[in-house]
Parts: structure tokens; sequence; C-alpha cells
């Protein structure tokens, strides 16, 4: 009989001889996909880089090795090439604020590119979901807990994570300490979701600094996943890494790894003692991702599911904060008019602060915030969409199906037709009543696969502003709007130099 098995000595041999043929074949293969992508590929009349059209090593070289932000650099793509730009062999961009409603709408059912998504988790949590049907059925589950009507009634909640930062920007004080209010504001918001959602914090927000470890993870991870999305092996290797070898790799990893411990070993808990969700006064995402005894979802899908929410809500929100709070205090005449506005609101600070259905009819308060997240974005990056299989008609052009298309928001919310001096910082443009602004805000993206958590973000922005601006009176410290720098891995990820301010407990 013939005997197949081989030493290590005889497969290093077989692979030392094969590994020219191996890399001639793949030169061969990219150099003729090449060919192919550039003249016969269904997308091959639209405009852009040649590099780009011929090969995605092009986009990895721009993401990976230049450390480019995509939105910006498809910025002056579109200056050179026009309104589509095809800035891969498969997909294009749109720069036109109108191809943004072609794309994301709510008729629109189309997928998710996995390209993009596989970088948040494998097929399981609902953002890694690519196809409509499948997400909704997710989504529909958690509809209750994200309802308006689940938010206002459980908004003590974030009153308590933001009595908890207040406690902590005291301390500082005392210390004689300035506050990172970037930290404070990631740190709220990643309490404000735990308890929300799990109903348990990490207690970020009691952290001295508000250095908790979760915050450092979460923006030490973004650039990694920018590295992933390009090298998927790479993503598919570093699971196997055993989580004490990757924290002695990469300490700055740590609190991921402390987040993904405390949510998987709550869901083996409420999984061995359902009764747990019976006894508890709260809704959790365990309720009601549960509550289908037909469909349970198995502990790796539960707990990717809750780390999404951490990810997804953390640093949207507090991005939003801390652009609003920066720019609020570099211009003393919107400052001095929300103050007016908080005050009235909230005449004596003895008393227990407004309640989110009273604050968000502030006029003042909304136009900070909508301009706030206006220039914050919500996510930066083109959110790849596949379309489907007939073909469809974006900014007058026909994209055959398959194409994988999508829209920064900066195009949108960058545009100056809608915004008058779009760069600047001017909540004003919101009250104007003949502007009708509020399409063209889109930090939430639109459509199905928009936000899920829109009514926690709304809720979390009108509360801490309030708690923050009518307890302390703030100052800059020694930086300003200019320091809000940020490059884009998907989210736009600061890399400015910490963002400090200095507090003092208002007394009246
Ligand atoms: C200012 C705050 C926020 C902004 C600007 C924002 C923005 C966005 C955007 C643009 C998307 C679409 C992403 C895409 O298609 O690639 C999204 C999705 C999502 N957001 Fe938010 N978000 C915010 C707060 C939150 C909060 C507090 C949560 C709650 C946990 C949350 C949970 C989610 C989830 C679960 C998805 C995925 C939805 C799906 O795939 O169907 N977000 N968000």
């Amino acid at each position: 009989m013939l005997n197949l098995s081989l030493d290590s000595s005889s497969v290093l041999s077989l692979f030392w001889t094969a590994s020219p043929w191996l890399l001639l074949s793949w030169i061969l293969y990219t150099v003729l996909m090449a060919v192919y992508n550039l003249h016969f590929h269904p997308l091959a009349k639209f405009p852009g880089p040649k590099m780009a059209a011929a090969s995605e090593w092009w986009l990895a070289y721009v993401e990976v090795i230049k450390q480019e932000s995509l939105s910006k650099k498809l910025w002056e793509l579109h200056e050179q090439y026009g309104d589509v730009v095809r800035f891969g062999p498969n997909q294009l961009h749109f720069s036109k604020p109108a191809a943004y409603n072609e794309i994301y709408n709510v008729k629109n059912r189309w997928d998710r590119d996995m390209k993009l998504y596989h970088i948040f988790a494998d097929e399981v949590p609902t953002l890694t979901i690519p196809d409509y049907a499948r997400a909704k059925k997710r989504r529909d589950l958690t509809t209750f807990l994200f309802s308006r009507k689940n938010i206002v009634n459980m908004q003590h909640l974030v009153q308590q994570c933001l009595d908890t930062v207040c406690g902590n920007i005291d301390k500082h004080i005392k210390e004689g300490k300035p506050v990172s209010i970037f930290k404070a504001f990631r740190c709220a918001a990643a309490d404000v979701i735990c308890t929300m959602c799990f109903a348990r914090s990490m207690n970020a927000t009691s952290e001295p600094g508000f250095n908790a470890q979760v915050v450092t993870a979460i923006h030490a991870a973004f650039p990694v996943i920018m590295v992933f999305k390009h090298f998927p092996l790479l993503q598919t290797l570093s699971r196997m890494v055993p989580p004490l070898l990757l924290s002695s790799l990469r300490p700055e990893l740590n609190g991921l790894m402390k987040m993904r411990k405390m949510l998987t070993d709550q869901v083996k808990e409420v999984k061995a003692h359902p009764e747990i969700l019976k006894e508890s006064q709260q809704v959790t995402i365990y309720h009601e991702l549960l509550k289908d005894p037909k469909n349970i979802p198995s502990d790796t899908s539960l707990r990717d599911e809750a780390v999404l929410y951490v990810t997804a809500g953390m640093d949207t929100s507090s991005d939003t904060l801390t652009l609003a709070t920066i720019n609020v205090l570099s211009r003393p005449d919107v400052h001095a008019r929300l103050m007016h506005e908080l005050v009235e609101a909230w005449p004596h600070l003895e008393d227990a602060p407004p309640r989110y259905e009273q604050l968000e009819k502030l006029p003042y308060l909304t136009a900070v915030l909508k301009e706030s997240l206006r220039l914050s974005h919500g996510v930066v990056q083109p959110m790849t969409r596949v379309v489907p299989r007939e073909g469809a008609y974006i900014s007058g052009h026909f994209i055959p199906g398959g194409s994988i298309v999508g829209m920064s928001s900066i195009f949108v919310h960058w545009n100056e037709e809608i915004f008058t001096d779009a760069r600047a910082f001017k909540p004003e443009r919101w009250l104007d009543p003949g502007a009708d602004l509020d399409p063209w805000l889109v930090a939430f993206s639109k459509g199905p696969r928009s936000c899920l958590g829109v009514n926690l973000g709304w809720c979390e922005l009108y509360m801490s502003i309030a708690a923050i601006f009518r307890r302390y009176e703030l100052k800059l410290n020694g930086i300003g709007p200019s320091d809000l720098v940020w490059r884009d891995v998907y989210l736009p990820l600061h890399i400015g130099p910490d963002l400090t301010v200095i507090a003092k407990r208002r007394t009246v």
C-alpha cells in the first residue's frame, strides 16, 4: 500500500521546492486579476485611481501602511474625479448628499458587506449580520429595550452614572487637578450602557483620573481592527492566542479582555439561573434575547452582542459630548446662551435635575447637540452595502448588482450647500425656521440598519450636558477645537492631545 505519511522535514522541503511556484502563481493571478479589474470588470467605466481599481492592495496600503483616513482620502479623490469614485475593484463611493438617502433609506434592504463588518465579530451580533432579514429578527428582539418608552422609564440609571461622574470631578477639584473630559464622557457612556443593557456596571466612572481600562482598551483596539479589515487571517489567528499571552503582549488591551470576561461570566450565570431574570426589576438584553426558548443564542453570540453594545455606544456618544463641551467653551456667546436656558430649566441646584423629556424641549440645548452630532459624524467610514442583483440607480448612475457602495457621513455633514461655513460650530443654524436641516443630520445613519441605540444616545447627550454644565463652571485647559483631531478607523479615533478642562462647582 502507498505510504502517504510524511515526516516534518519532508513537508518543509516540499514547501521550499513549491514556494517559488506558489509565489509565481500568486503574481500571475494578481496581474491577471488587475487586467480583468481594469478593463473587463462591470465597474471598469467608473473613474478613480488605477491602482485602486486594479487591486484591493491599494486600500490596504492607504489604511494600514500609510495609516491615512479613508474618508478624508475619498474627499481628495472626489475633488479630482467627480461625484462617483471607484476606490476598490468592486467598490464605489459617492459625494452628492442626495446619494446618502439613495443608499441608506427605509426601503432599501441591502446587505452589509462583510469585508468591513467582519472586523467586529464573526457573523453573530446585530451589527455584523450581513443580510437584512436575519438582522431584523435579531434587532426586533431588542426593540423594547431600546424603545423610547423604556429609555424614558429607565433614565434614573443614566442620572446615577452621571452623579458618579460628578463625584469623581469633585475629587479632581479637591486635588487641584484638571479633568479629562474626553475620558470622563467615555467612562460615563460605558457605565450607562452596561447599567442599562446588562444591569451591571463596570464602574469606569469611579476610576481615579477616569483612567478606566475599558476606555484605554477600546481606544487601542480600533487601529488594530483596521489591520484585521485587510488581513482577516490575522484576526482568526489572534482569536487563537490565549488571553493571558495576549495581555502580556498587548497590556493596553487588558480592559477589553476584562470586559469580555465580565460579560461571559454574566451570560453563563444568567443561563444557569434563569430565575435571576424573573427577579430583576429591570429589562436587560438577556431578557430580550432569551425570550424565545426555541431560539436561544449561543453563549458566544450573547457575549458578542453585549460587547457590540459597549463598543457601538461608548465612543459615539462620548465623541459628541466632548466635541460639544470644547466648542461651547470656546464660544462665550454660545456658552452664555446655553447656560441661560439651563439655569431657567434647573433654577435651584439642590433640586433634582430636570428629566430627559423636559430637557429635549429646550431649543438651544437641542441646537447645540445637533451641531455636535453633525461635527462628530457618528461613523466616518463609508458603511458599505451590497447593491441587490437587479442593480440600482445612485446619483443618476446605474450601478450593477453585487457592487459594494457606501458614503461617508462627512460628505453630508461638511457639505457647504446644506451647511454654510460647514466646518464651523454654529448651533444657531438649527434654529433658523426656513433651513429644514434635520433630514441632513445623518450621525445615527438612516434606514433599517441605522443606530439601534438612538434613543439611549439622545437621552445620554441631553442629560450629560445638563449635569456637567449646570453643576460646574468649566474652562478649557490650554486646548481648543483645533485639538479635536481624528483618524478614520470606522469611527473617528481621537489622535490629538488629551482633552482636559478646569472645573469649579457652581453654588447657585
Ligand atoms: C451619539 C451616539 C451614537 C451615534 C452617533 C451612533 C451611530 C450609529 C451608526 C451611524 C450606526 C450604523 C453603523 C453601520 O451601519 O455601520 C449605528 C449602529 C448601531 N448602534 Fe449606534 N450610535 C450611537 C449610540 C449608540 C448607543 C448608546 C448604543 C447602545 C448600546 C448603540 C448601538 C448601536 C447598535 C447595536 C448598532 C447596530 C445596529 C444594526 O446593525 O442594526 N449606538 N450607530
